[in-house]
């Protein structure tokens, strides 16, 4: 796939990585990063080029695109998995409710809404809740500005949920938007792409793509193997030396809520809850509710703190039933143990 060697600077490491590994470690092995994952293989890419990592049962399950792995010096083998700086998981469809590894190590979440009817400013609050939980540094991308006569209401409002959070008006379609956003995607840097469908996530990445292809002199243009790149599924390279993760997991992420996540995105909602007159206020009604407070002064969105209640709510569900989901576990390996013990004792009984 990638017939480059790239340095692991290119590739995204980190000196912090580093402080994960023991001499003998660099002895033993090399770091890689994963940049696709396979029913029974991995893609990596290290300083030696590109290798394919065969998965045997004994290695850990949850390897994800983004990862860094140790892998062993004479054999493709992982020897571990180094510690994440950021991890997006989202919880399994079913009722197993598990959480799955979608993304590792991303710098920057590029959430990716429109300038028109998909602009909701409680989705992009669930957004940045996703954001903060992964710990990794959100991006509003406000797409069709080409098409809008307003752009300012809309940077007016998400700045009244998230004055901190970087937002960035773009046509996806030119390739001037490569520009704006270029403090994010320098060589090295992790990114991906979230948002409704038809918000132009792959619109965009084509244009980052094709751009900088053509600024570096043409090499891809034309090319179908340019434009494949940012279909493939995995972590792919932008020109510019970014890398952008794509999988049909994060385009299937379903935003649930969680707390770390909650208290950056909604600091405001958690400040005032500091000073209601008591300290398990619900904010429901309750005498002395500093939050109710503000919504009635107007100086909190009612929508906002509706949201809030409704984010809470879920990670309440989402606890609840990872809770239950280990009580059948247990149940269940406890009614297994007993079962093979009643079957080596027949057997016993048989010989
Ligand atoms: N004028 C204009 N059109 C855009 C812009 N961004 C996206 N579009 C158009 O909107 C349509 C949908 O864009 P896509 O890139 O397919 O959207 P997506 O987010 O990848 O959608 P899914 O693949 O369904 O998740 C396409 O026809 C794009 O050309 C923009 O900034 N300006
Ligand atoms: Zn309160």
């Amino acid at each position: 796939m990638h017939s480059q060697t790239f340095t692991l600077f290119q590739l995204g490491w980190r000196l912090s990585y580093s402080h994960d590994l023991t001499l003998q470690d660099f002895e033993a092995g090399y770091p890689a990063r994963v940049v696709g994952v396979h029913r029974n293989a991995l893609s990596v890419l290290s300083a030696r080029g590109a290798a394919s990592v065969i998965l045997s049962a004994a290695v850990e399950p949850a390897i994800t695109v983004g990862d860094w792995l140790l892998l062993e010096m004479e054999a493709p083998r992982v020897l571990r998995l180094l510690a994440r700086q950021s991890l997006i998981a989202r919880i399994a469809a079913g009722s197993e409710r598990r959480l799955q590894p979608i993304a590792a190590n991303l710098d920057t979440l590029f959430i990716v809404t429109s300038c028109n009817d998909d602009f909701n400013l409680s989705r992009l609050e669930r957004y940045l809740t996703l954001a903060f939980e992964a710990g990794v540094e959100p991006v509003i991308v406000l797409t069709k500005a080409d098409l809008c006569g307003d752009v300012g209401s809309y940077l007016d409002a998400v700045r009244t949920i998230a004055p901190a959070v970087a937002c960035v008006p773009i046509d996806a379609t030119s390739t001037a938007c490569a520009e704006p956003l270029a403090a994010w995607l320098g060589g090295g840097q992790t990114v991906a792409f979230v948002g409704s469908s038809g918000v132009g996530k792959s619109t965009l990445a084509n244009t980052l793509v094709g751009s900088a292809a053509r600024v570096t002199g043409g090499i891809r243009e034309g090319d179908a193997r340019g434009r494949h790149t940012t279909t493939a599924r995995g972590m792919f390279a932008l020109p510019s030396g970014a890398w952008v993760i794509d999988t049909p997991g994060m385009r299937e992420l379903r935003v649930g809520a969680v707390e770390t996540g909650m208290n950056a995105a909604f600091d405001d909602i958690e400040r005032l809850a500091a000073q209601c007159r008591f300290h398990d206020c619900r904010h429901q009604g309750d005498r002395g509710c500093a939050v109710e407070q503000a919504v009635a002064a107007g100086t909190l969105d009612g929508r906002r703190l509706a949201n809030y209640r409704k984010l809470q709510r879920e990670a309440a569900q989402a606890a609840r039933s990872t809770k239950e989901r280990r009580e059948h576990d247990r149940h269940y390996g406890v009614l297994n143990r007993h079962a093979q013990r009643l079957q080596r004792e027949k057997k016993g009984r048989d010989y």
